[in-house]
């Protein structure tokens, strides 16, 4: 029988993923793979478990949480030689990724796309030192991933993101920032927000970057020019529709190499599919086909 190690996050999304745990012991059984299992602790486990499951020669290492928990994952995995094929349980509380990828939410289905066994090779981003495999964003809306506590998550789901974004919409406010290719200045202005996704599905908005394709070989960028509060929240409501995209106050490209840096004198955070990671300057590449997906 072939090996899996199953990494999954007990507190992502409304928690659910240790009581099904034994469901989900069984369904891998039957999918063909002994897979044991190893619960995150806290902040960087994942991270740790995954490179440890690598060098332990596992033949699929399976993700069990929200994008927080995959991006950490994939953080463990993305800079070794080989790397084995990666599973996703979505249990978190947007799941992005799965949305892009289309995985169903439900347990049993997703173990299902395990065992039929198709496989995508996919895209990932580096930025810096570290990877992302959705979205990797900058200014002052993308924080507050990180500022939802974890307990209004499971009591709310999504809904505690987009009141938490309401709650900061009156503090927003522009900074300077500079984008280039290996080529040329892309755009040099002040900015609201900007955005670097890998897949069309980003923050449960399901069309944002409507051009984005995981194996494309490229990430799309999205920036949000300086705008009060009343275009932004224009700009929102377009974007549910996709529609966002030929507003004036929006600059839309697709590049496999961005150098963002800022003139502000302002730290700017970067948030990698929902987690803090690092901050301004930045140079982002693509790598094509880095990580092989079960989908469906
Ligand atoms: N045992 C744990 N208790 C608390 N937090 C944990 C634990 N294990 C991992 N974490 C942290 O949880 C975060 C990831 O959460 P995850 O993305 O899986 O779920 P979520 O936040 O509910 O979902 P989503 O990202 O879709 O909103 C990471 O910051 C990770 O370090």
């Amino acid at each position: 029988m072939k090996k899996a190690r199953l990494i999954y996050n007990p507190s992502s999304g409304r928690e659910i993923v240790r009581r099904r745990l034994p469901d989900i012991l069984d369904l891998m059984e039957s999918a063909g793979y002994e897979t044991s299992c190893h619960a995150t602790k806290g902040p960087e486990d994942a991270t740790k478990e995954a490179a440890r499951a690598v060098s332990r020669g596992y033949d699929l290492i399976v993700a069990a949480g929200g994008d927080g928990t995959i991006y950490e994952v994939v953080n463990g995995m993305a800079g070794q030689k080989a790397r084995p094929a990666l599973g996703i349980i979505p249990c978190g509380t947007t799941n992005d990724l799965a949305r892009a990828i289309g995985i169903p939410k439900s347990i049993s289905r997703s173990c299902d796309v395990i065992k039929r066994g198709k496989k995508k090779r996919i895209d990932l981003g580096k930025i810096n030192n570290r990877y992302f495999i959705n979205i990797a964003g900058g200014g002052y809306l993308t924080n507050l991933t990180y500022e939802v506590p974890s307990k209004l998550k499971t009591m709310m789901g999504q809904l505690a993101y987009y009141m938490k974004g309401l709650e900061k919409l009156p503090s927003l406010h522009p900074i300077r920032v500079k984008m280039e290719n290996r080529k040329e200045v892309l755009l040099d202005e002040e900015i609201m927000i900007f955005l670097i996704a890998n897949s069309r599905s980003v923050g449960g908005f399901e069309k944002l970057a409507p051009q984005a394709d995981l194996s494309d070989g490229k990430l799309d960028v999205i920036v949000v020019k300086k705008a009060n509060i009343a275009e932004i929240i224009r700009l929102a409501t377009l974007a549910m529709r996709g529609d966002h995209i030929k507003d004036p106050l929006i600059a839309y490209f697709q590049t496999d190499y961005l150098k963002a840096t800022t003139s502000s004198g302002e730290q700017v955070q970067l948030n990698l599919d929902g987690e803090l990671g690092g901050q301004l300057p930045c140079v982002v590449e693509a790598l094509p086909g880095h990580i092989e997906l079960f989908v469906p």
